[in-house]
């Protein structure tokens, strides 16, 4: 175990979506023994076919011959394929059906070709909030907390977060043994993140004005996208180098972004394009933001014959908001030399010109 080879080829599964992107782009950019990075996804995006040393490949994880051939050859995986819904848009047995059992198929995958490294993209929610609502308040890897998981997001993340750590020493043919990781990042932001998309086109419908709906008490974990691929990068070099010491392990992702609530942090990158946030109180009585969650519920089911109806407010994502979720740790600085590449000014700065850009296109094509 543990020897660093040139001309690396890496595998980033997922590699088309909002933390793939970034991630194959920070590759590129940072990662000098690289030879070729392998995109897998379902849904290529085309316009990352002309990008040197990039191979875009269309297939499915839930297809074990579909991973066994992208895995072949490769040095490292990076799985960040995975479906995240937290709004009933997908059904549990097809969550379960990517998430776990594609996981289970890279792992396998990962054995029978012989490639010895694997890093796993999990998330903050495999440990909460839970649906009690406890504050996991600036917590690190450590911390105790009552993991409660009832949904198919966090449920499947959980599993394959599991079955990725359990697999670590798995043996391989020629004497080998499997090196696995997970990361866990908070709430993702930055360019092309589409759920801030998704706040930016409900604020235009209300003349740019945003109402508070969670007290600015509660702190949400947010993180750069840039850092977390950053973060990926560091991890996957080190789990070559120091495959004893990474193998195993669960790191989250952090950086220097602040503690904030949901709202608070949105409306940082929010502000510079005219938006304003009412209220330094909550406007809605949290009673009536539970029935309306629980009302839209109610019409997803109704309506689920006709359309899938999934609007961002759900008592699940409720609560997720309304529970102060952060961390503070230096566990990945420690074991792989982590520090964030974007400062909080810069990954602010980047996200905002995205956003801006957008707002420009909106309004010219109004
Ligand atoms: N966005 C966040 O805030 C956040 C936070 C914590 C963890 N994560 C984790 O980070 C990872 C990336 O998330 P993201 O926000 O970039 O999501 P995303 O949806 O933008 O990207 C996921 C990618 O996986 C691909 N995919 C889905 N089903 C597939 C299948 N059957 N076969 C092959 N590819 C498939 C999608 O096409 C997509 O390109 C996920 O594992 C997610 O659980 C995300
Ligand atoms: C009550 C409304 C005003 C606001 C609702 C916001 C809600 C949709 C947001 C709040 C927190 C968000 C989640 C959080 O950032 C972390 C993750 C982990 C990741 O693995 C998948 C995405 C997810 C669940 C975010 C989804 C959107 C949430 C719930």
């Amino acid at each position: 175990m543990g020897s660093t080879s040139r001309n690396q080829i890496y595998l980033v599964t997922g590699g088309c979506g909002f933390l793939g992107k970034h991630l194959v782009q920070m590759l590129l950019e940072q990662e000098p023994d690289l030879a070729e990075v392998r995109v897998f996804d379902l849904h290529l995006d085309e316009s990352m076919r002309h990008l040197n040393r990039v191979t875009l490949i269309q297939g499915d994880i839930t297809n074990p011959e579909d991973v066994r051939t992208a895995v072949q050859g490769a040095n490292v995986v990076i799985h960040t394929a995975s479906l995240v819904d937290v709004w009933g848009r997908f059904s549990p047995e097809k969550i379960n059906a990517v998430n776990v059992c594609g996981t289970q198929n890279v792992i396998e995958a990962c054995v029978s070709e012989g490639t010895q490294y694997l890093v796993y993209t999990s998330s903050m929610e495999v440990v909460g909030p839970n649906t009690k609502g406890d504050h996991f308040y600036r917590g690190n890897e450590n911390t105790p907390y009552k993991s409660i998981h009832e949904l198919p997001y966090p449920v499947s993340k959980t599993k394959a977060e599991k079955l990725v750590l359990e697999a670590n020493g798995r043996p391989m043919k020629g004497g080998k043994h499997l090196v696995t990781c997970a990361l866990r990042p908070t709430g993702i932001y930055g360019e092309n993140h589409p759920l801030i998309k998704e706040f930016y086109k409900q604020g235009l419908l209300t003349g740019r004005w945003m109402f508070r709906a969670i007290p600015a008490s509660v702190e949400h974990g947010r993180v750069y996208v840039g850092n977390v691929a950053w973060m990926h990068l560091l991890a996957a070099r080190k789990i070559q180098e120091s495959p004893v010491s990474m193998g195993g392990q669960v790191y989250y992702c952090y950086d220097s972004s602040p503690y904030k609530s949901y709202e608070d942090f949105n409306m940082e990158i929010l502000r510079p394009c005219g938006f304003r946030l009412l209220g330094s109180r909550p406007l809605i009585p949290y009673f009536l933001l539970h029935l309306i969650a629980f009302l839209n519920v109610f019409l997803q089911w109704v309506l689920k014959p006709f359309f899938t109806y999934a609007p961002i407010l759900n008592p699940y994502t409720l609560v997720i908001a309304s529970t102060t979720f952060t961390v503070a740790t230096d566990k990945a600085q420690r074991h792989f030399g982590y520090k964030p590449q974007y400062t909080w000014e810069e990954s602010l700065s980047r996200t905002v010109k995205w956003l801006q850009e957008v707002d420009t296109q909106t309004q010219a094509g109004k």
